[in-house]
């Protein structure tokens, strides 16, 4: 299709590594968020509002979709997991788009690739060799993923194991008993920990939010996460019985955005868990959007942590180029 090309400023080029300063943590002070207190029903009206107000349509949409490819944590964290599949995964993470779609939409030459490839510790050495050179991140989950009930000096050294094996992105787990019994300076400590045993490798938070039973923790706990020296927060494991939501994704947002008010740094958002529609890719990117504006709207601060969006994603870029749907099983990983 001519009219299939995309312009050059639909989309940046992706040529970014880790770049973005990281948030070194402030000093633990609760009378930063005590006072919060999130109303439930006004962040569900909001949520419930996103998809319904922007709509966007043709080669806008195609450019929003190559900007989620970028934003993705290519994942898999399987029982199950191989060599193989993730060797598998690894490539799709570096080719993410057949390039006879990139082509016709002109955009053989941006160098799409995935934010980064997720994975348990054990297969970080088969992620490190099938990447190579790619200069794609490899984010590993640690800390007693995804439940986080071992002891601390344990949690330390899977970190540490995982660094050393080639991890520049730890993903890790807060105890959620120390969140349930509001033992915000139990978490501030645990969290900091980690995060001086991540040294130069970014650290990203998982909440895991679906077991968290009111915003108003979910607010704290993002508070002291960042306040610990997350580089991200996230939302979830993905093996929640509820992972990411719009609704539980605004009240983080909203804590990162007024962190930032406070302290000037600029904390990443992970959404992680049952996110495997294009549309609920572009309901976040707008969310984002609205919420925080184009800063963040780069791989450096935003991810997707999913395992099977990116099908999906190709099945629309397919669409677009083609004007046919073709079956899911033509595009069966991720
Ligand atoms: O962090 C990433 C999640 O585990 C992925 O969850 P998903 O398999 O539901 O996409």
């Amino acid at each position: 299709m001519a009219n299939s090309k995309l312009k050059v400023n639909h989309i940046q080029s992706n040529n970014h590594i880790m770049m973005h300063q990281r948030n070194d943590g402030i000093p633990f002070d609760a009378t930063l968020f005590k006072d919060i207190n999130i109303n439930r029903s006004a962040v569900e009206r909001r949520a419930a509002t996103l998809s319904g107000r922007r709509s966007i349509k043709k080669e806008w949409q195609a450019a929003w979709l190559l900007k989620a490819i970028t934003c993705i944590d290519l994942t898999t964290l399987a029982g199950d997991d191989t060599r193989s599949n993730v060797y598998r995964l690894c490539a799709k993470a570096k080719a993410p788009v057949r390039k006879d779609l990139l082509v016709a939409m002109g955009m053989q030459d941006a160098n799409i690739h995935v934010g980064a490839v997720c994975v348990y510790h054990n297969l970080i050495k088969d992620a490190v060799s099938a990447l190579g050179k790619s200069n794609i991140p490899i984010a590993a989950v640690s800390t007693g993923f995804p439940a986080g009930n071992i002891p601390l000096k344990e949690k330390l050294k899977q970190i540490e194991l995982s660094v050393a094996a080639g991890a520049k992105e730890i993903d890790i787990v807060v105890s959620r008993r120390l969140v349930l019994n509001s033992d915000w300076k139990g978490l501030y400590d645990e969290v900091a920990a980690c995060r001086r045993a991540c040294g130069e490798a970014h650290m990203k938070t998982i909440l895991a939010t679906g077991e968290i039973p009111t915003y108003t923790k979910v607010a704290k706990a993002s508070w002291v996460s960042m306040m610990a020296g997350s580089d991200f927060i996230k939302t979830s494991t993905g093996k929640e019985i509820v992972n990411a939501t719009i609704p539980v994704s605004l009240v983080m947002i909203r804590a990162l955005r007024d962190y930032y008010e406070l302290t000037g740094d600029k904390v990443g958002f992970k959404p992680a868990g049952g996110i495997s529609k294009a549309k609920d890719a572009l309901n976040w990117l707008v969310l984002i959007k609205e919420e925080l504006g184009n800063d963040w709207l780069n791989p450096d601060l935003f991810r997707f942590g999913a395992s099977s969006l990116l099908g999906d994603i190709e099945r629309q870029l397919e669409h677009y180029v083609t004007g046919r749907y073709s079956a899911s099983y033509r595009h069966p990983m991720a």
